[in-house]
């Protein structure tokens, strides 16, 4: 089995990281930073001076104390490149382009930190014993991987999730690559019958990595998430599950229904509102009242909203993965504190007042059906509310964003989505609406759901897992220790049903046919917005529940036309993990009618 240049460079990574993290500060070094400086490097100023005497410096890393020169702050500046080349690659980089440069390093030296974590002792390469190749694609630089892992994130025509699939049309197999983020051999596979096979064999073929016990702490180290063994899992998936079932969700639908009713109530006839931010405060509106079961006043809302901001931002800045031991003193640590708080109040309240409606209800009174003795205990149903909270948020308000972007584009489609209500409501007059009227008398928004998640899924991977043993995935071979991650966009998009050459079958505007879901015949069966195997979204039943009762509920109350936004102009956000309108959905509201009467056409 031979080896690529790139393969055997991995296999001497000390050295190529120090080469890289030098080369990667030469051109970091001589940035221009924004005022204030950056977090990680303080003021950091422009342009290394030029070196006097000679073409290069002499040292690879040179500590330029700049304090002399230029008050007060040290610019780390490297000779590795003549400056004058330093320069004009500086200048001729966009400051995105900058910034991912310098946290790329930083994120690169983070992994190389904690490589015995992260990765197998000895690295891995072809497995030997198997004929089959690897699957096409580059593997980058070491620990750095593929740099346009961070410069392609996503393109304004698509959005989010560009570097898969610009990997994915390399390849001469669309439906597995080999990539390396973060220097991390790894594959992508795409298509159902691939999908099933790896991942319905999770824990025995492929599984997810430990994460560093601090840092997983402080989004539910102790959750379903991180359970790597499969008894564990299966035991915390059946008691978190017990609050997320058909018949709690029933349960919980006046919550759902008070938290919409009170997002579209802040809309006002003639106003601008863009709806990713409604959409946002609609699912976080959800995490309170129904996932916590918690009663806050007016004023506490904005503190709850704020906390979960802050400590979503914190899980997601690299400051927080690299230094988790000041994580107390910042705002990540504070409104952590402030959730678990919560959550405590909530536990004393059940513990004192009986079960309620409440996920967190749900929770805390689960019982193993194999085993009724065994409970989840108070860390196991803190990581797991957490879990819920970051999982269930930021996804949903997503596809809703998306979801008011194809009602704005297609009017069609609102009309069809009122009229299903109005049929809806004249055949259960006087009844509030439950899951089950959903269920059955809505059968055009759930295809027009289906529709959403088809077209705009996760753009990126699922949690990366890692090959427990070497094997055939279309004819390559993925070696044990690789990184192996799926992609619903790329599954949905190579559907040899559906697929169109000029990619308009993705389309939101050419694309979109809430009815191919209505028919058999037409239905896709490439799909999979919610994952696969044993790691299937467990909260797939809120999720479906609460982005139907939000459209249900707008569909009956609400007229309105995009504000900016055309057929000819649409434009997505680069990065997300959905992908998302780059104007979040901006609309102006044309009416809207009172919550106890009926659709405004
Ligand atoms: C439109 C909304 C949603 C989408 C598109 C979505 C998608 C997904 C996907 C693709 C996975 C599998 C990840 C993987 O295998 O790597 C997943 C897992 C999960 N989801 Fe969702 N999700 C949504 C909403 C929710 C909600 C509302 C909750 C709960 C409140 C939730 C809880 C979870 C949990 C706990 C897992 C991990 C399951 C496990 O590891 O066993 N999700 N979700």
């Amino acid at each position: 089995m031979t080896m690529t240049i790139t393969e055997r460079l991995h296999r001497h990574q000390l050295e190529l990281l120090i080469l890289i993290l030098a080369t990667a500060s030469a051109i970091t070094g001589a940035f221009e930073l924004p005022r204030g400086g950056s977090a990680f490097l303080g003021n950091n100023h422009a342009q290394a001076p030029p070196h006097r005497n000679s073409k290069f410096s002499h040292a690879p890393i040179q500590l330029v104390d700049d304090r002399r020169r230029r008050g007060k702050s040290t610019q780390l500046r490297c000779a590795l490149l003549p400056p004058s080349v330093a320069t004009k690659i500086s200048s001729g980089l966009s400051p995105q382009l900058r910034y991912t440069i310098l946290f790329g390093s930083a994120a690169a030296a983070l992994v190389y930190k904690n490589r015995n974590k992260f990765y197998p002792p000895n690295l891995p390469t072809p497995d030997a014993s198997f004929a089959e190749p690897l699957p096409d694609g580059s593997l980058g630089c070491p620990y750095l991987g593929n740099i346009k892992f961070f410069t392609k994130i996503g393109d304004p025509k698509t959005g989010s999730g560009a570097f898969y699939r610009m990997q994915s049309s390399l390849s001469r197999n669309p439906r597995i690559f080999k990539y390396a983020p973060l220097g991390k051999p790894s594959v992508v596979i795409a298509g159902m019958s691939n999908v099933k096979r790896v991942f319905n064999r999770e824990f025995k073929l492929v599984k997810t990595g430990v994460i560093s016990k601090e840092f997983g702490k402080l989004f539910g180290g102790e959750s379903l998430l991180f359970a790597t063994d499969p008894d564990r899992h299966q035991f915390l998936r059946r008691l978190v599950g017990q609050s997320m079932t058909p018949e709690q969700i029933n349960v919980a639908m006046p919550a759902l229904i008070a938290s919409a009713t009170r997002q579209i109530d802040t809309l006002t006839v003639g106003g601008n509102f863009e709806m990713e931010e409604v959409l946002t405060r609609f699912t976080l509106d959800v995490a309170w009242r129904q996932i916590l079961g918690l009663d806050l006043k007016d004023d506490e809302i904005d503190t709850f909203y704020g906390a979960v901001n802050d400590w979503i931002g914190g899980i997601l800045n690299p400051v927080t993965s690299l230094f988790p031991k000041l994580t107390k003193y910042r705002k990540v640590g504070k409104a952590y504190t402030y959730l678990i708080s919560k959550i405590d109040d909530k536990l004393e309240s059940l513990e004192k007042n009986g079960p309620d409606g409440s996920t967190m209800s749900g929770m805390y009174f689960a019982k193993d059906e194999d085993d009724p003795s065994k409970r989840l205990d108070r860390t196991e149903i803190i990581s797991n509310t957490l879990l819920l909270i970051l999982a269930g948020s930021e996804t949903a308000a997503s596809t809703l964003t998306v979801a008011m972007l194809a009602l704005g584009l297609h009017k069609d489609a609102l009309k069809k989505l009122k009229d299903e209500q109005l049929a809806m409501m004249s055949k259960h007059q006087g009844e509030d609406m439950t899951r089950d009227m959903l269920e059955k008398d809505c059968p055009y928004l759930d295809a027009f759901v289906k529709e959403v998640m088809r077209i705009k899924p996760l753009a990126t991977t699922g949690a990366m897992r890692f090959s427990q043993e070497t094997f055939i995935v279309e004819g390559k071979q993925v070696p044990k220790g690789y990184g192996v991650a799926f992609n619903p966009y790329l599954t949905h998009m190579l559907d040899p049903a559906l697929k169109e050459e000029d990619g308009s079958h993705m389309d939101i505007v050419k694309g979109f046919k809430p009815e191919r879901w209505m028919n058999d015949d037409t239905k896709p069966t490439e799909y999979m917005p919610f994952g696969v195997g044993p790691r299937y979204c467990l909260g797939v039943n809120l999720a479906l529940a609460e982005m139907k009762v939000f459209l249900a509920l707008f569909a009956r109350r609400v007229d309105f036309g995009m504000t900016n936004t055309t057929p000819e102009n649409v434009e997505w956000k680069k990065i997300s993990i959905i992908p998302k309108p780059k104007d979040g959905a901006l609309i102006s509201v044309l009416s809207i009618s009172d919550p106890s009467t009926t659709v405004v056409v």
